[in-house]
């Protein structure tokens, strides 16, 4: 059994001491005991082609154990299988589930995307919110999921076709550039930012930390306030407009959240949704209302995610 010293031990050393420097030793603990295993596989049912009633009746003929999730009836968490053992079912391969984790599927809730409206997603492989804005609009309207990876943009399109998400149009360019060249044309905007994933960090992954450096983390935030002033000006006065995150600290989060206050006619707006294992964001040394942003920590079933709601003015 892995301990907080293997942790401490083992992921880059700036990295912990950053995470010290910026929370409190209580929170900076519970965060590192994260890091110590596997989470759970979770997944959404793909209600473009199937309903979450005939999955659980499929599950519990195949002897799969699950949980539901309070806050999102279409989520299951799967206690007795990995994704390698669902990616062998029908359910899989016809593209009736799409394996995700939980606090991913939380910006397109907090979005709220509708029937009919013009979504831009930024930044958007492989395709996990995308494909769930498409079920959540009935596959009506449009999307246009931008992607700037060739290789992540391939499975994007893949992904989009598999799960019958017809109303999305796939793009590869830089997010950066959108902003002029579809000036508020859309109703909502997703940027589910490309981050340093300390959410993510596992201690049997090496892959999951290797690219993690202080530097790394600076060029992210300032790609990350490129992109939210692309975002802005694509989206219509009056839009809502998401910026999420899979990292923990501060820099990639309420940083960027405070720049954009203050350079974007941007206000915050507060987040319904009731989860478990979601704090506020911190808002000390920030404009407060930065507190109606959301952090998920990091446990055994929620990787780490940074959720900010904005609404043009
Ligand atoms: C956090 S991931 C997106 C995950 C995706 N939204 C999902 O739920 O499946 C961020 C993505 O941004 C892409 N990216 C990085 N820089 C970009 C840029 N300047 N413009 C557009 N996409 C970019 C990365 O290749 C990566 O696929």
């Amino acid at each position: 059994m892995a301990s907080i010293s293997d942790v401490k031990r083992r992921l880059p050393g700036e990295f912990i001491e950053f995470i010290y420097e910026e929370f409190s030793a209580g929170t900076a603990d519970k965060m590192l005991y994260s890091f110590m295993g596997d989470r759970y596989t979770t997944l959404r049912v793909n209600t473009i082609k199937y309903d979450i009633n005939s999955l659980m009746e499929y599950f519990k003929k195949e002897n799969i154990k699950f949980d539901r999730v309070p806050w999102y009836k279409d989520a299951l968490i799967i206690k007795n299988a990995d994704e390698k053992d669902l990616e062998k079912l029908d359910v899989y391969k016809n593209g009736y589930i799409y394996i995700q984790s939980l606090p991913s599927m939380i910006p397109p809730l907090v979005l709220d995307p509708k029937q009919g409206e013009k979504i831009l997603d930024m930044t958007a492989a492989p395709g996990s919110k995308t494909t769930q804005m498409a079920a959540m609009m009935n596959n009506e309207g449009y999307i246009l999921a931008n992607e700037l990876d060739k290789i992540r943009c391939e499975r994007l399109k893949y992904n989009v076709e598999l799960q019958g998400a017809k109303i999305v149009e796939v793009i590869n360019g830089r997010g950066e550039q959108l902003g002029e060249k579809y000036k508020e044309e859309f109703d909502r905007v997703l940027l589910d930012a490309p981050c340093s994933g300390e959410g993510r960090f596992n201690i049997n992954d090496v892959k999951s930390y290797r690219f993690w450096s202080v530097k790394e983390v600076n060029r992210l935030s300032n790609l990350q306030k490129k992109l939210l002033v692309s975002a802005f000006k694509a989206l219509k006065k009056g839009g809502i407009l998401v910026y999420s995150t899979c990292t923990l600290n501060k820099k990639e989060n309420e940083e960027v959240v405070n720049w954009a206050l203050n350079n974007l006619d941007l206000e915050i707006m507060d987040i319904d949704l009731k989860i478990n294992g979601a704090i506020q964001a911190f808002s000390e040394g920030f404009n407060k209302s930065i507190s109606k942003a959301i952090r998920v920590l990091p446990s055994k079933e929620l990787e780490g995610f940074f959720v900010c709601k904005f609404k043009k003015k």
